[in-house]
């Protein structure tokens, strides 16, 4: 049985989750373009049965192509990142041997799920994206990621005028549904908040590093259901 890194001495580990499209991938090559020059980083993607997020950030060219690696999680992408999180794990562990030493592994969810959230068994650090474009209520109706992520981050506020969305109203709402907990709003074409991103991982590191960031548990997903699954429609 291979030994798991302890957490002291690797890097911070932080999981981008979300519903499907709101930007996760973007986000995280945003993340490397802007940290690639002072931190050592790896990549670790979820998809259901493809490899498609980690193909399409080896093309966007912010990282070596080796340091991104692709988790198939079949039917249950939560499951892997969730309840048996032993691939990403494993994944995390084999590209902190290989590209010794990394800073930062960023690991994005399969998202498929406006629930779903990270173990703090995997990461130590989770940011859930919205976009606006999924409508301003979204961040009031709450959730376990939308509540209680270290981060939540309202994304794509560059096309808020072509959805009607009022950002600081979606912020505030947000606010509201976290107890304070911080809230980003975010667009890759406004380089004040991608600096406002990048000073964040940063904080979150330096405290990994000190040891005085506590990984939270923001809680189980809802109960759920998955059709997409032909073979094997489910409920948990
Ligand atoms: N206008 C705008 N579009 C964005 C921004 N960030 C991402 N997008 C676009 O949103 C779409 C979805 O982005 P992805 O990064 O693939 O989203 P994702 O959450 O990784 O998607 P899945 O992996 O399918 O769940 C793409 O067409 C992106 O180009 C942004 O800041 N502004």
């Amino acid at each position: 049985m291979p030994e798991l890194t302890s957490t002291a001495s690797r890097a911070l580990r932080l999981g981008i989750a979300g519903p499907v499209g709101t930007g996760k991938s973007s986000l995280i090559a945003t993340v490397c373009s802007a940290l690639a020059g002072e931190l050592e980083l790896g990549v670790i993607t979820n998809d259901i049965y493809t490899d498609e997020d980690a193909r399409f950030l080896r093309s966007a060219g912010v990282l070596d192509p080796d340091r991104i690696r692709a988790v198939e999680t079949g039917a249950c992408p939560h499951t892997a990142i969730r309840d048996d999180v032993t691939a990403n794990a494993l994944a995390a562990d084999d590209l902190e041997a290989d590209f010794a030493p990394l800073d930062l592994v960023l690991i994005e969810s399969g998202g498929d799920n406006l629930t779903a959230t990270f173990s703090p068994a995997l990461v130590d650090a989770q940011i859930f994206v919205l976009d606006v474009a999924g409508g301003g209520d979204v961040a009031r109706k709450g959730g376990p990621g939308i509540g209680r992520a270290d981060l939540l981050v309202v994304n794509k506020t560059d096309l808020a005028p072509y959805v009607g969305v009022d950002v600081p109203q979606m912020v505030a709402d947000a606010s509201a549904a976290r107890d304070g907990r911080p809230v980003l709003a975010l667009s890759r074409t406004d380089a004040e908040s991608v600096e406002a991103l990048r000073a964040w991982v940063l904080d979150v590191l330096a405290a990994h590093r000190e040891g005085t960031h506590t990984p939270v548990d923001p809680g189980p997903m809802a109960p759920h259901s998955h059709s997409h699954d032909h073979d094997h429609p489910h409920t948990h």
